[in-house]
């Protein structure tokens, strides 16, 4: 009686059920169209929140901007779980991750040590943002290259470019120099985040269809994902004895107590090294792949969008040009230039808009499709306005914790190109996302395009003016506060560190 009665009380706690049929439930109601479509079709009946069953799975489905963040943000824990398939469980040792693991402990330790990372680097850094230490290093390579490319009048596409540059850059933060420095091992990282993408890509075609089943009948799509699993467990294992090897030349043996942080996987490697380790090596293995497809992937197709945004309306560039001329002196643009960039700003966001980059989470969609970042701009001002929020990086306790590495590497990238360099579109290109392409993200259609360069001839000096990469300091800290203030950590707590 007493599991009736409490049964009872939380079938009345749902939203609306929409009726479906015996053991399917609504299973061919999602079936009809691709998934978002479907929901669509649904919410339009039963309104900003109701209850869908799935084999006699009950999910809740939110379609309003105010019950997503009531729930989202309120409401944490209870709601942070993914959706899962076959191939998700292969692909992740059985949630053995980051991405699509359960909302427990471990789950929250990873996110822990991934913010803390972060934090305690800004910290040694005098909160200088090792994002920013990364990218000004490879700066003046990207500079060189689209100078060359300028001065010959060269037709290219700028996102082979940035993929090349970005690539670097998040191997630098997750793995260090010495990883990224090695053409053989950077060439494999390049060829895991391209086969995780394939994967992921035939991922959501499976969960947009609502075909949980397809991928276990697809030989394609298990046979990329066994040489995926294949390239990753040889690579990561290659990268974590480099990282292992370096760990103990670093550690002074008179204070073995103290590890030393330069990157993520010294970080990761400190957690798996204790008597009683945080986490496993399959963990540590997952988590470090979902990085570098994460980290490298979302920020390329953003700055690659925002580049063929400024082709298409040259006049938004010349303004964006202008604002950055006014404000930052110099060729080279840093953070501490972001806050007086509005347009800038502006223009990012209305790209992020416009892109709704990964589908993981929260679905969107835009009805205003062309790029006006002008609804941003407030008396001259960047401004979001609570009803423009957007979720590009999706909200609450399992919102993407990369989002400020992001937003600063997208700021870097995309300022200091329009700085120094004037854009022009080649290809018949349309700015509708709709002509985009959905791969493991929504992505324009590949387009070239011819430059020119605007920067004073001594741009790669004035590079030097800021911290080199070769200045990133090691973080020695002491093992067991560092590993007790992850322990720390409850589920309910805020996850507002970025
Ligand atoms: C423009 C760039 C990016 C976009 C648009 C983006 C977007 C997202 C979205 C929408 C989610 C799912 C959120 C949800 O389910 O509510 C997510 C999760 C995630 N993102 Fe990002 N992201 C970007 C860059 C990054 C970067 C640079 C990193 C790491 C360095 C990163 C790491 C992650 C991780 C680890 C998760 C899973 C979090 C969890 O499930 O606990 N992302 N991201």
């Amino acid at each position: 009686v007493i599991k009736y009665r409490k049964w009872q009380h939380e079938q009345s706690a749902m939203p609306p059920l929409v009726p479906g049929r015996l053991f399917f439930g609504n299973y061919f109601d999602l079936k009809k169209e691709p998934i978002h479509l479907s929901l669509t079709r649904l919410g339009e009946h039963y309104g900003h929140a109701f209850t869908i069953k799935v084999f006699g799975r009950a999910m809740i489905v939110l379609n309003s901007r105010q019950s997503i963040s009531q729930m989202l943000n309120a409401k944490t824990i209870e709601l942070a779980g993914r959706p899962t398939c076959l191939l998700i469980q292969l692909a992740t040792s059985n949630a053995s991750d980051l991405v699509f693991s359960k909302p427990d402990l471990k789950w929250l330790q990873m996110r822990t040590a991934f913010h803390k990372f972060f934090s305690d680097m800004k910290k040694l850094h005098h909160r200088k943002d090792i994002t920013e230490i990364v990218f000004v290093d490879e700066w003046t390579n990207i500079f060189l290259k689209l100078e060359a490319h300028s001065k010959q009048n060269q037709v290219y596409q700028l996102k082979e470019l940035v993929y090349h540059s970005q690539s670097k850059i998040m191997s630098v933060i997750l793995f260090g120099d010495e990883v990224a420095d090695d053409p053989l091992l950077m060439q494999q990282i390049r060829q895991l985040d391209s086969m995780s993408k394939d994967v992921i890509a035939t991922l959501y075609t499976a969960l947009m269809n609502m075909s949980p089943l397809a991928n276990l009948f697809d030989s394609s799509a298990l046979s990329a994902l066994c040489r995926a699993l294949g390239l990753q467990k040889q690579l990561l294992d290659q990268i974590l004895l480099k990282a292992e090897g370096q760990a103990r030349n670093s550690i002074p043996s008179s204070q073995s107590d103290d590890i030393c942080l330069r990157s993520l996987v010294d970080l990761m490697l400190s957690l798996l090294n204790l008597d009683r380790p945080m986490f496993s090596r399959v963990q540590v293995r997952n988590v470090l792949t979902e990085l570098i497809f994460a980290g490298i992937d979302g920020i390329v197709d953003t700055v690659n969008s925002f580049i063929l945004y400024m082709c298409v309306h040259r006049d938004v560039q010349a303004r964006i040009y202008a604002e950055l001329s006014e404000r930052v002196q110099q060729d080279l643009v840093l953070l501490a230039d972001k806050k007086f960039l509005h347009l800038t700003n502006a223009s990012v966001h209305e790209t992020l808009r416009l892109v709704s980059q990964i589908p993981l989470g929260i679905f969107r969609k835009t009805v205003v499709r062309s790029h006006v970042p002008d609804r941003f701009m407030h008396n001259g001002m960047f401004g979001v306005q609570e009803w423009q929020c957007l979720y590009a990086f999706g909200a609450g306790k399992r919102a993407c914790p990369g989002k400020t590495v992001a937003m600063n590497l997208i700021f870097l990238y995309v300022s200091n190109l329009v700085k120094n360099f004037e854009f022009e579109l080649v290809d018949e290109m349309d700015e509708d996302p709709r002509t985009f392409i959905l791969n493991s993200q929504i992505e324009p259609r590949s387009y070239r395009v011819r430059s020119v360069c605007r920067a004073s001839p001594s741009n790669t000096s004035l590079v030097q003016i800021s911290p080199k990469k070769s200045d990133i300091k090691t973080l020695c800290t002491d093992r067991s506060s560092f590993v007790k203030s992850i322990r720390e950590h409850e589920l309910n707590s805020t996850d507002d560190e970025s």
